[in-house]
């Protein structure tokens, strides 16, 4: 039996292949609803760090809001108290301790910009004139008040931005705009705001609608435009700038992946931003892909390994046949040893094994007897008598008893071929033959030699004459004309006859038989010669 590598066995190939199905579909199946799963998560994340933004948005609103209330409110005090000379104002802004609770300074501005008072000092009235600021001018045109752009203070040089309110007299005549600044840079105003920070690395920033910064962690990045910046404005801030709000993920400035979230405020040309990198953001839903792959990798080798078995258990009947199969080969067992009652494919091949070999005993046999027979007359053939006489004279030397040996030939059989046709001569042979076996014992060998050439083996003789009774009995069998022509055919055939002695072999048997059979045809045919008891003597004898 040759063997099989272990790793070209079909269980080993299915297991593979299983395995590997197994573990594929397990991981795509998982990446697959992984990325379902995270999508979605993604957009939870996306819009609970865009509602954080949106409510930062509104405390901002509200907290203008505010101070706008404050600084209307005492704009409006102010002109029912008709405090509008400079001392008057003075008083009347220094009575009003909330202002300096909401602004990091109040100051009064009269009609054409200049400075009447500042309640946090650093310039004397009349030194300083904020005429050709917009902030004044829109103001004083508007005749409202106004939330100016970021700035930075001609007083205490800071980077602000000032909330205005003009105060007119009873008669409608401006006397004086209020205006109040917030100080970028103080932590005061945006401190809700990084209260809200995302995660270790998210920040929240506020620009302009025109892209101006107004708070940002980078304290040295407040005042610039985003526009003038290194790198120019991202696409995110683009859309931003242009109205859009709403969050992304996007890089940010710095290249890094960031969930990035614009929300624009309702009161002010401002803009609210969230910047929350997205490994910090997305880190729960990385550790989770991480697992769950993890977890799947190992139920797919489980999987794999549970395959393996279930293969190795349904395969072992296969197993089982090519090893039985084997044994049979070898001679160790009958082919009864195989399986046939399974219902299964392995039964079927079982069934099919069993049956191709039992169909080539058969085949076998067959061929093996059409070796040792003669096609025509159904005889044994030459070689199978030379065989059988061999194991004729083993038995004759243990058992003693005679043995004889004929050889006959038909007389002129060439003519019957000749007269009546091959066919004819064929249906002879048959006919010789059958009444040649019917002639003698079942257990003597009757074979055909050759052509029209016959030998009878004979075990069991008592005596020579037994013989020649035998002789003449074949004589008289034949001697009845053949039905192979209408009128009946005469045939006759001569017999050379031999008895078997101590130290006969094959070859000297056959060879005193064919004398005789000379001896038989010379005296004139239709008749038998038998070779005397004497060795090397050949006797006649006439039917
Ligand atoms: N029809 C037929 N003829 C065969 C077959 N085998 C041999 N023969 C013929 O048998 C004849 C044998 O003739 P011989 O034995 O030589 O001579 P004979 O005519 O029998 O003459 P004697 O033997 O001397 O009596 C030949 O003509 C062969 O061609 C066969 O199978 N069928």
């Amino acid at each position: 039996m040759h063997s099989i590598h272990p790793f070209t066995t079909l269980k080993a190939r299915m297991t593979v292949i299983v395995g590997a199905l197994v573990f594929l579909s397990g991981m795509l199946l998982a990446l697959y609803a992984i990325n379902i799963v995270e999508r979605d998560m993604a957009q939870l994340v996306g819009d609970r760090e865009y509602a954080l933004l949106s409510s930062a948005a509104a405390q901002m609103e509200q907290d203008l809001n505010a101070k706008r209330t404050v600084l209307r409110v005492t704009a409006e005090g102010m002109q029912a108290a008709g405090a509008y000379d400079p001392a008057a104002v003075r008083n009347y802004l220094q009575r009003v301790p909330s202002l300096g609770q909401q602004f990091f300074n109040t100051v009064a501005l009269d009609a054409n910009g200049v400075l009447l008072t500042s309640l946090a000092g650093g310039a004397a009235a009349g030194q300083a004139t904020v005429a050709a600021r917009a902030y004044f001018r829109d103001t004083v045109r508007t005749r409202k008040g106004v939330l100016s752009p970021p700035l930075r203070s001609a007083l205490s040089g800071k980077p602000i931005v000032l909330l205005t309110e003009p105060v007119f007299d009873a008669a409608g005549v401006l006397q004086f705009v209020l205006a109040a600044s917030i100080d970028l840079s103080q932590p005061d105003f945006f401190e809700h705001l990084d209260r809200l920070k995302p995660g270790r690395h998210g920040y929240l920033f506020v620009l302009t609608t025109d892209g101006v910064i107004l708070h940002h962690p980078e304290p040295g990045r407040v005042l610039r435009n985003v526009a003038d910046e290194k790198g120019g404005i991202v696409p995110s801030t683009r859309q931003a700038l242009e109205g859009k709000d709403g969050w992304v993920l996007a890089p940010n400035k710095a290249g890094v992946n960031s969930l990035i979230g614009y929300r624009r405020l309702a009161n002010a040309d401002w803009i609210v931003g969230i910047v929350y990198p997205t490994a910090e953001a997305f880190a729960p839903l990385v550790a989770m892909r991480q697992r769950a792959l993890l977890r799947t990798g190992i139920a797919a080798v489980a999987a794999g390994l549970l395959g393996l078995l279930a293969i190795a258990i349904l395969l072992r009947p296969l197993e089982t046949l090519r090893h039985q199969v084997a044994r049979i080969r070898r001679g160790d067992a009958g082919i009864d040893i195989i399986d046939l009652t399974r219902r299964d494919e392995i039964g079927a091949l079982s069934r099919a094994i069993h049956a191709l070999t039992e169909e080539r005993a058969i085949a076998d046999a067959e061929s093996a007897r059409l070796a040792r027979t003669d096609s025509l007359t159904g005889l044994c053939n030459r070689r199978m008598m030379e065989s059988e006489l061999d194991m004729a004279l083993l038995r004759q030397r243990r058992s003693h008893a005679e043995l004889g040996v004929a050889f006959l030939d038909i007389d002129h059989f060439k003519h019957i071929n000749d007269s009546h046709g091959h066919a004819t001569g064929d249906a002879v042979l048959v006919e010789f033959a059958r009444r040649l076996r019917q002639a003698v014992r079942a257990t003597d060998i009757v074979a055909r030699y050759a052509g029209d050439e016959f030998v009878v083996v004979f075990e069991g003789l008592s005596s020579a004459e037994e013989l020649a009774a035998l002789a003449t009995k074949i004589l008289e069998a034949i001697r009845v004309p053949f039905p192979v022509i209408a009128e009946g055919l005469q045939v006759t055939t001569s017999i050379g006859l031999t008895l078997g002695r101590a130290g006969s072999t094959r070859e000297s048997l056959l060879k005193c038989a064919d004398e005789a059979l000379y001896a038989a045809k010379a005296a004139g045919r239709n008749g038998f010669a038998i070779d005397g008891t004497v060795a090397g003597a050949c006797g006649t004898g006439q039917a």
